[in-house]
């Protein structure tokens, strides 16, 4: 079994090449390729695989409007093997990987996603190295709520990008006190708001068109990124400070990306690196059949 790893800022996947979806991607296995001790490693999975594939054999009920049968669809997994609707930082990864393997053969298209159709643009790619923009859709605010996260009350406004996140500007944190924070521990939030959990960000104000963000994300822990919670975070920057849209530079621990919105909808952009190919010993993939379970 063919793997890649890459990052986007740092949120990092084991890519899976199963155009024809032979792989049973189970949470358990998801979870055991994504161990940073015993398997390789990484913040979720993106699996490569024809949409109209993924239907065939029902991991999808139907292909999402937009996206056509023969489009390539991200199928993603959390480390912990829950299914994500979306991951902006996976898509650059997944255009640069289908890009750099031959998959692709322009600069401009369509990956397919739970959300729905994501065009994408690669400005820049080689072997190692991506520069993507993604087109991210429609940003849904969902209205205010509160989470407690590092034994603190945030509160911020909900927002919906394919997936749910909780983005909680502090109009008095600096980017030293959100640095100290201690992020190891899960937040609470409303479980009414978000019944299928939430992605929970945490930033300074806009200031000279940049943000500070962290971010705890549901399946995973808190990361080095979030694609789709730098979008989430924008958004609630620009609301804390009256504008609807603009230019946001949103600074993570894992680097920087930049989003744009429009009228309600966002593009995001920001670079990707493939640092590793190899191949899944077939032995240790077997074994997780009988492994007990984690
Ligand atoms: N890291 C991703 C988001 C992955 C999904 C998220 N953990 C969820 O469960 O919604 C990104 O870059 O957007």
């Amino acid at each position: 079994m063919d793997f890649s790893k890459g990052h986007g800022t740092e949120n990092d996947f084991v890519v899976l090449p199963d155009p024809d979806v032979r792989l049973d991607l189970r949470a358990d296995r998801v979870a055991a390729l994504c161990d940073r001790r015993a398997g390789i490693g990484g913040d979720g999975v993106l699996r490569v695989a024809r949409t109209g594939a993924l239907v065939a054999a029902g991991v999808l009920d139907a292909a999402p409007s937009g996206v056509g049968d023969d489009d390539w669809f991200m199928d993603y997994r959390n480390a912990d093997g829950s299914i994500a609707e979306m991951c902006g930082n996976g898509v650059r990864v997944f255009a640069h990987y289908l890009r750099a393997s031959g998959l692709a053969s322009t600069d401009e298209f369509v990956v397919g996603s739970r959300a729905g159709a994501r065009p994408v643009t690669v400005h820049h790619c080689d072997a190692t190295t991506g520069e993507v923009t993604v087109g991210m859709g429609e940003v849904r605010e969902l209205g205010t709520s509160t989470a407690t996260l590092a034994g603190l009350d945030w509160t911020g406004l909900g927002i919906d990008v394919g997936n749910p996140h909780l983005a909680c500007v502090s109009e008095t944190l600096t980017a030293a006190q959100l640095a100290a924070l201690d992020l190891t521990a899960a937040p609470t939030f409303d479980r009414d708001l978000f019944p299928h959990g939430v992605n929970v960000e945490v930033l300074t104000p806009l200031v000279d068109g940049a943000v500070d963000m962290r971010v705890f994300e549901r399946g995973v822990g808190e990361t080095r990124s979030c694609g789709t919670g730098t979008v989430a975070a924008a958004a609630a920057a620009l609301r804390a400070a009256d504008r609807a849209d603009g230019e946001v530079r949103v600074r993570v621990l894992g680097g920087e990306v930049r989003v744009t919105i429009r009228d309600g909808v966002a593009q995001l952009r920001g670079p990707s690196v493939l640092v590793a190919s190899g191949q899944v010993d077939d032995a240790w993939w077997a074994a997780l059949d009988t492994a007990p379970a984690r």
